[in-house]
């Protein structure tokens, strides 16, 4: 019941992964790694030991998660690691009928099937990832651990779509994602959680959730983590009218509109050709006009979210910073911090360069922080706690 669990967190550019052990209460890392790039040219497996050491890095193509994960697991077995007692899979979406982190039985995975045009960059390759983990380790079970459930606290009046009741019915509603990164974040906090908290994640899928003691009340995604802010390649919230309009044309069918919304847009489309937002920093730095506009429309869409939400929440106490952008990209902090003076909210600029833990100035009315997205602890939290029953 201690021994190690494997998490695997397929998220849209990456696969994260982790063996943890149950060590005096608390899931113990024992490996962590990552893959990056996925189906880029220039992909790369990286894994760090308990200690948060390198311990082995690779530069090559990884076209799929399926081979990103075999090569990782490979890795991992050449490293000691022995078969793992139980498997935590990331799920981003289970639709409206898979609404809490459950055994994968033969059931769950049929409804799971049904549920891909939910989260089309998500579901599939995680589903893939599922079957592969099966057959690579048959006798050991596995559980899916959904981004959905932390929302589930939303009240009524930020789930609800203005839209019919008969598609309401159906589940046409706000579900919200990133919900492990989240409630890692409150298990961060705690026991001091503050009343009043912004977190924003932002990855190669971004977005913002206003807490209440910790307690979800509002966040940007809504029935697809297409939705929100502008991402790396998803468009976020649009007029809809112009996905009629697309569709009316002829420009695209429904099949090239998802693909189009959820691939070809974001800081690609407007950076023209990256979603990396390390290289549109940086050529927004030389000078780069289309790399600045990504960059500007990026932060002002987050500024933007971080005063409709301190308006929801009545003032912000803390605002935190996580996901891959969050937690590295001091610019973007900066820029976005820049808009945030009215709320009394200051950056200070060297700590902010720096980096680690409060970042804001003294005086400051909230705290600014930077504390790191932790899905893999939180899956394996959930494992532990499912497979104990
Ligand atoms: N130093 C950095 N500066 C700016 N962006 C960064 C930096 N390091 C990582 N990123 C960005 O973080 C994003 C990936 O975030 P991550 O949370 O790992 O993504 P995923 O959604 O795949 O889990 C990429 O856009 C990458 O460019
Ligand atoms: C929900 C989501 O967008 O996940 P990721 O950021 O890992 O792509
Ligand atoms: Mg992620």
């Amino acid at each position: 019941m201690n021994g190690p669990l494997l998490v695997i967190n397929s998220g849209s550019s990456s696969l994260k992964f982790g063996v943890y052990a149950h060590r005096e209460g608390h899931e113990a890392v024992l490996f962590k790694g990552v893959v990056r790039h996925i189906g880029g040219e220039r992909g790369t497996l990286s894994l760090q030991d308990a200690h948060g050491q390198k311990v082995f890095e690779k530069s090559a193509p990884y076209p799929t998660q399926r081979e990103a994960f075999e090569r990782a697991m490979d890795r991992l077995e050449s490293l000691g690691h022995t078969p793992p007692v139980a498997i935590g899979h990331r799920v981003v979406h289970g639709g409206p009928h898979l609404r809490e982190h459950r055994a994968l039985t033969e059931e769950v995975l049929h409804t799971l099937e049904a549920t891909t045009h939910f989260a089309p960059l998500h579901v599939p390759p995680a589903l893939e990832l599922i079957h592969h983990a099966r057959e690579r380790y048959p006798s050991v079970p596995q559980f899916a651990c959904f981004d959905t459930v932390f929302h589930r606290t939303l009240p009524e009046e930020a789930a609800v779509f203005p839209v019919p009741r008969q598609y309401r019915d159906q589940g046409v509603e706000r579900y919200g994602f990133h919900g492990l990164s989240y409630e890692s974040i409150v298990e961060r906090l705690k026991p001091r959680v503050p009343e009043r908290t912004v977190v924003a994640h932002l990855g190669s899928g971004a977005s913002l959730a206003a807490l209440r003691h910790g307690i979800s009340v509002d966040t940007t995604m809504g029935f697809t983590p297409t939705s929100g802010i502008p991402m790396g390649t998803r468009t976020g919230d649009i007029d809809p009218g112009v996905l009629l309009w697309l569709l009316r044309q002829g420009h695209v069918d429904a099949g090239g509109l998802e693909s189009l919304v959820n691939h070809d847009s974001g800081l690609k489309a407007l950076s023209g050709g990256t979603s990396d937002m390390s290289e549109i920093t940086r050529a927004a730095g030389f000078g780069d006009a289309s790399a600045a506009l990504a960059l500007s429309v990026f932060v002002r869409s987050i500024a933007k979210t971080i005063g409709a939400y301190a308006a929801v929440l009545g003032g912000i106490d803390l605002l935190v910073f996580t996901g891959g952008i969050g937690e590295n990209s001091p610019i973007v902090r900066q820029r976005v911090c820049a808009m945030l003076g009215h709320l009394g909210l200051a950056l200070d600029d060297a700590r902010n360069r720096d980096g680690q833990g409060v970042l804001s100035a003294p005086g400051s009315r909230g705290t600014i922080q930077v504390l790191p997205s932790e899905e893999e602890e939180q899956i394996a939290r959930h494992t532990r706690r499912l497979m104990r029953g």
